[in-house]
């Protein structure tokens, strides 16, 4: 039996990191995936682009569709403005129990709000169960070919704005041909592609940005 991927991720963290200290939490799954086990956290040169549209943004809701070890949770949570908050979904329950302990000792349980399920069932549910309105922002990381029949659910819930920002990984590898077909022709969207690499490696990869029009 042993230990999982993300439990050596996890005592990375709590080895080398410092409680509280978000910075350090980054830091020490970058070092672990780099140097030890790769692992498919957005990363740091996709998660700088992941950074600046966050800031750029500046949420007041964010929702995030794949938690895996909480690695980008952590990323958004940390510059997230005062009041704002971020509700992030993962349908493996050790990924799950992994991710609130990353969040934890990064000190930002409070900031976040991990939900244990399939995307699917619960977009439909996000207004009543957490008084959601719209959201600011949503980064997609969970399951390829879940990103647009989950966009096209979160359009007819109501749960985007004009203005909102979508933000999905991994549009080139392992890539996302439909969801970026329609991002890219749809008239509610304004799209903007951001080429980088597959985390931790030379492969192409990159961020696709669009912007929901209404
Ligand atoms: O399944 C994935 N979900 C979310 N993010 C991913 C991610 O950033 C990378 C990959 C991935 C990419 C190449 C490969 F050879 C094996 C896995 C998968 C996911
Ligand atoms: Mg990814």
């Amino acid at each position: 039996t042993g230990t999982t991927r993300p439990q050596r991720l996890l005592r990375a963290v709590q080895e080398r990191a410092t409680r509280g200290d978000s910075e350090s939490v980054i830091a020490a799954i970058d070092h672990f995936c780099r140097h030890q086990e790769w692992a498919m956290n957005v990363g740091d040169e996709k998660g700088f682009i992941l950074d600046s549209v966050v800031s750029e943004v500046s949420p007041q809701t964010a929702l995030e569709l794949g938690t895996y070890c909480g690695y980008s949770t952590v990323r958004i949570a940390r510059l997230l403005p005062p009041g704002g908050h971020l509700i992030t979904l993962e349908f493996n329950p050790n990924y799950a129990a992994v991710a609130r302990q990353v969040i934890a000792w990064a000190g930002l349980e409070d900031m976040v709000q991990v939900v244990e399920g399939a995307s699917g069932d619960w977009i439909p549910h996000l207004r009543e169960h957490f008084g959601i309105e719209s959201f600011d922002f949503v980064f997609l990381d969970h399951w390829k070919e879940l990103y647009l029949p989950d966009i096209k659910l979160l359009e007819e819930c109501g749960l985007l704005r004009k203005g909102t920002v979508l933000l999905a990984d991994n549009v080139v590898c392992p890539g996302t041909p439909d969801y970026l077909e329609y991002v890219r022709k749809s008239q509610s969207y304004e799209s903007h592609y951001f080429g980088s690499h597959l985390e931790y490696t030379r492969a192409e990869d990159g961020l696709e940005k669009s912007v929901y029009l209404g």
